[in-house]
């Protein structure tokens, strides 16, 4: 039997887009032909032209972004298919992975195995100074060979050749930990806090300066279209996804989170070239 793979994200700053690509590329080398699509560009029901679904995501206020469970939601019901998922995070992940698998599990999908891959907060690095330890330790860290990926490939691979061998999906269904549950609450609701506080402390300080030329390169990178010209003016509505993209992508640096992000650091993904269209 043939199969096809589908690998899905949603990358706001390249950290997931890295991952979900150097994925792509392991699986390619043991055989399993992936076709990789974020949800920026692909529509909910051509999720249904494949067999078995990755998918990536980074992770926010310790759980999946909203608008990617939302699009999540928006799935057709499948036939048990595999599933396998992966976030990138920076310290923690909450119960994010067991929050996607249980949604999708509700859809008919077959939660198979999942991994969490540490990388550079993205929510950190805007507000670091270009010489600071973090930065410096994002930017020389080894994306070149990332063991944890590479085992990972080998599980999907494994699961696909099972499959294609006539294997029921139903069969492989993995287990997600769900940790200890007081000590869950207990972290979830500290970092809902000092999420909660940030989001309102940044949100609205959102701010292209007088650097700013008008290349509207913010406007077509907005996931959330969430930025437009308004009276010659860059102006930032209220549907912010906080997935910083861009503050890092403009090529000026104007953009700015009042103060405090000025003359920082900007984040270009793990090869300093991400480029979201
Ligand atoms: C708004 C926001 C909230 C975040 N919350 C968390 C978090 O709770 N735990 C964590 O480990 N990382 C957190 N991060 C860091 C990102 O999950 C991490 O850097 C991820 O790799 C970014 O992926 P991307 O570059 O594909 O957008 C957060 C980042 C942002 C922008």
């Amino acid at each position: 039997m043939d199969m096809s793979s589908l690998i899905l994200y949603f990358s706001g700053t390249g950290n997931t887009e890295y991952v979900a690509g150097y994925l792509q590329r392991k699986l390619a080398s043991l055989s399993v032909d992936a076709h990789l699509a974020s949800i920026e560009h692909l529509k909910p029901e051509q999720t249904q032209d494949f067999d078995l679904l990755i998918i990536g995501f980074p992770i926010y206020a310790g759980a999946p972004p909203q608008f990617f469970k939302q699009y999540l939601d928006t799935l057709p019901k499948v036939r048990q298919k595999g599933l396998f998922v992966f976030c990138t995070k920076a310290m923690f992940t909450g119960q994010a992975i067991a929050d996607v698998c249980e949604g999708l599990s509700g859809k008919g999908y077959v939660p198979i195995d999942y991994l969490q891959v540490g990388m550079p907060g993205s929510d950190a690095l805007p507000f670091m100074s270009k010489e600071s330890k973090y930065v410096q330790k994002a930017l020389h860290k080894n994306y070149e060979t990332m063991e944890e990926i590479n085992e990972f490939a080998q599980k999907i691979a494994a699961a696909v050749n099972s499959i294609k061998q006539g294997k029921r999906v139903d069969s492989l269904r993995g287990k997600v930990s769900k940790g200890l549950p007081v000590l869950n609450a207990l972290f979830q609701g500290i970092w809902d806090f000092g999420y909660g506080f940030a989001e309102k402390k940044i949100k609205p300080n959102f701010q292209a300066n007088d650097q700013c030329v008008h290349c509207l390169q913010c406007v077509k990178q907005c996931p959330a279209k969430n930025i437009s010209i308004i009276n010659g003016k860059i102006s930032f509505a209220d549907r912010c996804y906080m997935c910083m993209r861009c503050i890092n992508q403009c090529p000026q640096e104007a953009i700015q989170i009042g103060k405090r992000t000025l003359h920082k650091f900007r984040w270009k993904g793990p090869r300093g070239d991400f480029k979201p269209h």
